[in-house]
């Protein structure tokens, strides 16, 4: 039996009179990747940024349920990858991670060498200032945050958009160890990813969330995601 859900409940969200999020409902359960796909503007990072306070809801709930108990979502339940990295430019990777640490903590924890290992920042990348990073070396940077503290629930938008195969590679396997403990929902649009890597696939649609099932046992995969990502009832 799976012990950790995180439960949304009607969740609303407009900005002015746009209505994004109409009434959002799901049970996302531990051990599970979940793939959140959606058109541009069907309110995914809106959806993150409220499960991460953010940004507060108009109406509806979001609780975790651990062990068959209820219970408000603490923000350290929480860690979030955005696209855009907001990393401090000026400290080394090194260094980013050595504070980091200091901040957060871990039983069993690692050397700052050993993380930096883990996400293939070699020796001569580690000691240089952040800035000079390319984008994908920043996203591998940000996701050994959320490797670092495993929060019960990971939030991912887009996070392997820049980063090359083989790291690519590399972080799913992380990714895919890591979700026995945790939640993990990953936004994305890259269908190849979200098949690869996900255990079940959620879409944003109208402002509604629904659970597309067996997605694996469907042979036109791609062909059925775009279909039901682009019948007339969409958000846009
Ligand atoms: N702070 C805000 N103020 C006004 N409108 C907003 C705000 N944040 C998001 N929106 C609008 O809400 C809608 C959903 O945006 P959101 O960024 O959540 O979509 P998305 O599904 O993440 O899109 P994409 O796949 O393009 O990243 C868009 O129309 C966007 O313009």
């Amino acid at each position: 039996m799976n012990r950790l859900k995180l439960e949304l409940r009607d969740i609303q969200k407009s900005f002015g009179n746009q209505s994004v999020l109409k009434g959002c409902s799901y049970t996302f359960e531990q051990g599970n990747i979940y793939g959140l796909l959606g058109r541009n503007g069907a309110g995914k990072t809106t959806l993150f940024n409220i499960l991460y306070e953010e940004m507060k809801q108009d109406s509806g709930t979001f609780t975790l349920h651990i062990d068959g108990k209820e219970r408000a979502v603490d923000p350290e339940d929480i860690g979030m990858v955005f696209t855009d990295n907001y990393l401090p430019e000026f400290l080394t990777g090194y260094e980013f991670v050595s504070f980091f640490l200091d901040l957060h903590k871990q039983e069993n924890q690692l050397s700052v060498d050993e993380y930096l290992d883990i996400v293939s920042i070699d020796e001569e990348s580690r000691h240089r200032i952040i800035k000079t990073y390319s984008s994908g070396m920043q996203s591998k940077l940000s996701l050994l945050t959320v490797i670092i503290t495993q929060p019960k629930i990971i939030l991912l938008d887009e996070p392997l958009t820049a980063v090359d195969v083989v790291s690519g590679i590399e972080l799913k396997q992380l990714f895919m160890n890591l979700k026995s403990e945790s939640i993990i929902i990953l936004s994305t649009h890259m269908l190849q990813l979200a098949e690869d890597m996900c255990d079940e696939l959620v879409l944003l649609k109208g402002g509604l969330l629904s659970s597309m099932e067996d997605f694996r046992s469907e042979e036109q995969f791609e062909k059925q995601i775009i279909q039901a990502l682009s019948e007339e009832s969409s958000a846009l």
